[in-house]
């Protein structure tokens, strides 16, 4: 059953906003763990994401069973490569780099992964993900040695690809920590052209991006750098 996938459409069509809080495993403060789990639980989050381009930490396994103890939101995979797998979550996002080229991002990784995911409980959701310019140079375009979208009628065309192939969601990527997020204008013209949902995550750095990017069409805003710099990011204005 679909349940995690369901939520997300259904929240999609009642017009309810979804976000998710981006954890990446190699920037926990283990001495704080509780309080960073508390944070998450009184935010307004509605799911937590796990992942990171590179992860060299192999204690992913252990943050998601300490998160679930604590707290009940969903605990989505958002992984850069297959050693990010951790069947402690309840999903992944099994993301397709459509933006790109790199055969490894588009199938070659999948296939790697395909024969655990067989055999685990995860909930697997096609994502397209589709990286776009956003100022400077980022993670992503680094390791998947692939160049991000600038050309609005390229993304819009990607993503409308993207739901052809069967994907159940489309995520637009400025990149974490990115100079600028996705304009408001590229959130609008894919969100008219989509059914699925959408994410969009990268560089908001505010309460009012989130909202400007919800404003714009976004289904579900991704927050990672912002709330780790300030664990009260969503007490603020
Ligand atoms: C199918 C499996 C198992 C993996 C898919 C692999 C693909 C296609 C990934 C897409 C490209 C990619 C490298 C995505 C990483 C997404 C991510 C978690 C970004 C988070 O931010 P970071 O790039 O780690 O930012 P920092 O450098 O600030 O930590
Ligand atoms: O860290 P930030 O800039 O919030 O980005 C979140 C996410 O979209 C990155 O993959
Ligand atoms: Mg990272």
């Amino acid at each position: 059953m679909q349940m995690l996938y369901n939520d997300i459409l259904s929240a999609k069509n009642q017009n309810r906003k979804l976000l998710a809080i981006l954890l990446d495993p190699d920037k926990i403060d283990w001495e704080n763990l509780e309080l960073l789990i508390g944070k998450i639980c009184s935010s307004p989050a509605t799911h937590v994401f796990i992942g990171g381009s590179r992860v060299f930490t192999d204690r992913i396994d252990e943050l998601i069973v300490e998160i679930k103890d604590r707290c009940a939101l969903p605990i989505l995979l958002f992984p850069g490569n297959p050693s990010q797998i951790s069947h402690e979550a309840d999903g992944i996002l099994f993301l397709s780099l459509l933006s790109g080229r790199n055969p490894d991002f588009l199938i070659g990784h999948h296939v790697k992964a395909a024969p655990t995911l067989k055999n685990s409980k995860l909930e697997i959701i096609p994502t397209g993900y589709i990286l776009i310019d956003s100022g400077s140079e980022t993670a992503v375009a680094k390791v998947s040695g692939t160049n991000p979208l600038s050309d609005e009628n390229e993304i819009v065309s990607t993503a409308i690809a993207g739901q052809m192939l069967g994907k159940k969601l489309i995520y637009l990527e400025a990149g974490s920590g990115a100079k600028n997020a996705v304009h408001t204008q590229i959130i609008t013209s894919v969100s008219e052209n989509l059914d699925i949902p959408l994410i969009v995550g990268g560089g908001i750095k505010t309460n009012a991006g989130i909202r400007n990017a919800y404003d714009a069409g976004a289904d579900l805003v991704v927050i990672g750098t912002a709330f780790e710099n300030d664990l009260n990011f969503f007490g603020n204005d």
